[in-house]
C-alpha cells in the first residue's frame, strides 16, 4: 500500500468501523460493521475514495453503474471527477413512471463498471450484474470501497466479475492495529 492508501485506511475505519451485532444483508451476523454512510456523508473523505476509485476503473468503462443505495453517492463523486455518466441502480425496478430498474442513459451495448459501497457475499453485485446483463449492458468488473469478503476468494467468480477495492478488510484491521485501537 502507499502512504495514501494507508493514511485512507485508517481514517475510513476511524470514521465506519462500528462494533455491536449487525444483521448483514446476507443474514450473516457480524459484529463488526462499516457504515458507509459515514465516510460518504464526509466531501474531503468522499472526495478521496473517488479519487482513489478512479484508478481502480477498467480504462475502456464507458458508463458507471452505481448501485442503491450507497453505491449511488460514490459512482456520482467518481463521475464528476472523470466526466463519466453514470447509471443508478436500483434493488428493484421502479414501478410506475418509467419503470427504470438503472436511471440514467441507454446502456444497451455498453461497458458498465460496477460501484459498490462494501462487498460481503457478493449477493447485491450478483443481483445487478444478471439484471444489466439481461439489459444487455457488458459487466465484467466492480470497483468497491471496502471487500470484506473472505480474504483470497473472489465471491463473483461465478458470475465472471473481477473485483477490485480501494480497501480490503485485511487492510482496515492493519490500520486498526496500527492506530492502537
Ligand atoms: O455483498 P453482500 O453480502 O450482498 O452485502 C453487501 C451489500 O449489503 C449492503 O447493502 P444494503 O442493502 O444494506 O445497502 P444500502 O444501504 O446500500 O441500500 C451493502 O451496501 C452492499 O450492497
Ligand atoms: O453485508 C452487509 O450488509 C454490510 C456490511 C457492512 O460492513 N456494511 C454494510 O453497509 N453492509
Amino acid at each position: 500500500m502507499t502512504s495514501t492508501d494507508t493514511e485512507l485506511a485508517a481514517d475510513i475505519d476511524a470514521t465506519c468501523r462500528l462494533t455491536g451485532e449487525f444483521t448483514l444483508r446476507s443474514g450473516q451476523v457480524s459484529s463488526e460493521y462499516f457504515d458507509k454512510y459515514l465516510f460518504e456523508a464526509d466531501p474531503l473523505l468522499l472526495a478521496r475514495v473517488a479519487r482513489e476509485m478512479s484508478q481502480l476503473l477498467p480504462a475502456d468503462t464507458e458508463v458507471l453503474g452505481g448501485l442503491e443505495m450507497g453505491g449511488i453517492p460514490i459512482a456520482t463523486a467518481v463521475s464528476q471527477l472523470l466526466g463519466m455518466p453514470a447509471l443508478f441502480v436500483r434493488k428493484k425496478a421502479k414501478e410506475y413512471g418509467t419503470a427504470k430498474l438503472a436511471e440514467g442513459p441507454d446502456f444497451a451495448g455498453k461497458r458498465v463498471t460496477l460501484i459498490e459501497d462494501v462487498i460481503t457475499t457478493g449477493g447485491a453485485v450478483r443481483d445487478a450484474t444478471n439484471a444489466l446483463r439481461a439489459a444487455g449492458a457488458v459487466v465484467e468488473t466492480v470497483v468497491c470501497a471496502i471487500d470484506r469478503s473472505p480474504a483470497g476468494e473472489n465471491p463473483l467468480a461465478d458470475v465472471g466479475l473481477e473485483v477490485r477495492a480501494v480497501l480490503t478488510k485485511a487492510e482496515l484491521d492493519a490500520a486498526r492495529a496500527a492506530a492502537g485501537a
